[in-house]
C-alpha cells in the first residue's frame, strides 16, 4: 500500500498507538474504505424494515440484510445515490442513510422505556432519529450548537416522523445543571480519523495536530458536563468516529478519574451484541476491556464507544 495516500499525521499517529498488526489493520481498512457501499436504516417511525426491502427489491436494487440490526440494509456496491434518493422510500423519509458504525450507540445505549434522554452533539440527527425509533415514548432533547447544523437537524426530524424530540441549539458545554437526563448520547467531534479513505487528497489538511487538540479541548468539556447532568441511576453513551486513543479511551478515564465524577464507572459493552453474520463487526484489539474500538474495513468506518453509568452518591 502506498502510506502517501494516507494523512502523514495520522499514519504517525496510528503507528505509535497500535501494534504492528492493528496499525496494518487500520491502513488496509483506510484503502477498501475507498470501495464501501451505501448502508442505510429503515426508519421505522414511518415503516418497517420489511416494507423497505420490498421497495428495494421492486426497485432492482440488491442489498443484503445485517444479522445484527434487522433494520440495518447493505447496498449492493454498484446501487449509486443518486438511484436511492429517487425513492418514494427516500424522499418520504421511510429511510436514512447511515453509516453501519454509527448505528450503534443508540443499540448500545439502549434507553429505558419512557425516559428523558439528551443527544448532546445532534446534527444531522442520524442517531437521534434513531433513538426516536427505537422508543417513541422518550422525550427526547437534540442539542446542536451551529445554526446551519441544527436546521438540518430540524429537516431530518421533521421529514422522518420524530415528534418526540425537541431541539435546543445551545452550546452543550454550557448546559446548567438544572437540566438533568435518564440518558445521554454524546456522539463528540472529532477529528474523523476513522472515516478516511486512502487517497482523500483533503484528508491531509484536514487532520492535523491542531484539529487533534481543539477536539481533545471540547470532547473533555462535553464529556465533563455529560457527567454532571447525567441522573443517578442513568446511563451516558460516548462515541466517536475516531479510532486515535486521545480521542477515545484516555479521554473517558480521564474524565473518570475526577473526584466530582466518582460516582461514575464504565459498564462493559458487549461486543458479541453485534457479531452475528453478515457483517460482525470487526474490533480492534488492544484498548480498555468494557469499550469498543472498531476497525475500518469495507463496510465499517472506524469508530468507538464507551458506556459509563452513574450510581446514586453514598
Ligand atoms: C459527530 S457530529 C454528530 C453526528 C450526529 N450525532 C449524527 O449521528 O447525525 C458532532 C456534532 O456536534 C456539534 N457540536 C460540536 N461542538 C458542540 C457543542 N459544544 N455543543 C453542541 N453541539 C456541538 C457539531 O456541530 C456536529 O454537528
Amino acid at each position: 500500500m502506498n502510506m502517501t495516500d494516507i494523512p502523514s499525521f495520522l499514519y504517525e499517529k496510528i503507528s505509535a498507538a497500535f501494534d504492528t498488526d492493528q496499525a496494518e489493520r487500520i491502513f488496509s481498512g483506510f484503502e477498501t474504505a475507498q470501495q464501501r457501499p451505501i448502508t442505510l436504516r429503515a426508519n421505522t417511525l414511518r415503516t418497517d424494515a420489511d416494507y423497505v426491502a420490498k421497495e428495494l427489491e421492486s426497485a432492482g436494487l440488491s442489498f443484503v440484510r445485517v444479522g445484527w440490526y434487522e433494520d440495518a440494509f447493505v447496498m449492493d456496491p454498484n446501487v449509486r445515490l443518486d438511484e436511492l434518493r429517487r425513492l418514494p422510500i427516500y424522499e418520504t423519509g421511510a429511510v436514512y442513510l447511515q453509516s453501519l458504525s454509527s448505528m450503534l450507540p443508540p443499540l448500545a445505549l439502549a434507553p429505558r422505556s419512557n425516559t428523558d434522554i439528551l443527544d448532546m452533539c445532534a446534527a444531522p440527527g442520524g442517531k437521534t432519529t434513531e433513538l426516536a425509533a427505537i422508543d417513541p415514548t422518550a422525550r427526547i432533547t437534540a442539542c446542536e450548537m451551529h445554526a446551519p447544523r441544527a436546521e438540518r437537524l430540524q429537516y431530518n426530524l421533521k421529514k422522518l416522523g420524530a415528534t418526540n424530540v425537541q431541539v435546543m441549539r445551545s452550546d452543550a458545554r454550557r448546559l446548567d445543571e438544572f437540566f438533568s437526563f435518564d440518558h445521554i448520547l454524546l456522539d463528540a467531534p472529532c477529528t474523523g480519523s476513522g472515516t478516511v479513505r486512502a487517497g482523500d487528497t483533503t484528508a491531509n489538511e484536514r487532520i492535523t495536530e491542531r484539529l487533534l487538540n481543539k477536539v481533545v479541548r471540547s470532547q473533555q468539556a462535553l464529556l465533563d458536563r455529560a457527567l454532571t447532568i447525567l441522573k443517578p441511576g442513568g446511563t451516558l453513551l460516548y462515541s466517536t468516529c475516531s479510532i486515535l486513543p486521545e480521542e477515545n479511551d484516555e479521554q473517558v478515564l480521564e474524565a473518570l478519574s475526577k473526584k466530582r465524577h466518582r460516582t461514575c464507572s464504565l459498564v462493559a459493552l458487549d461486543p458479541s451484541a453485534w457479531n452475528a453474520e453478515p457483517y460482525p463487526i470487526p474490533l480492534l484489539l488492544g484498548g480498555q476491556p468494557e469499550t469498543l474500538s472498531i476497525a475500518p474495513t469495507k463496510e465499517f468506518e472506524g469508530f468507538y464507544m464507551a458506556l459509563i453509568k452513574k450510581e446514586y452518591a453514598q
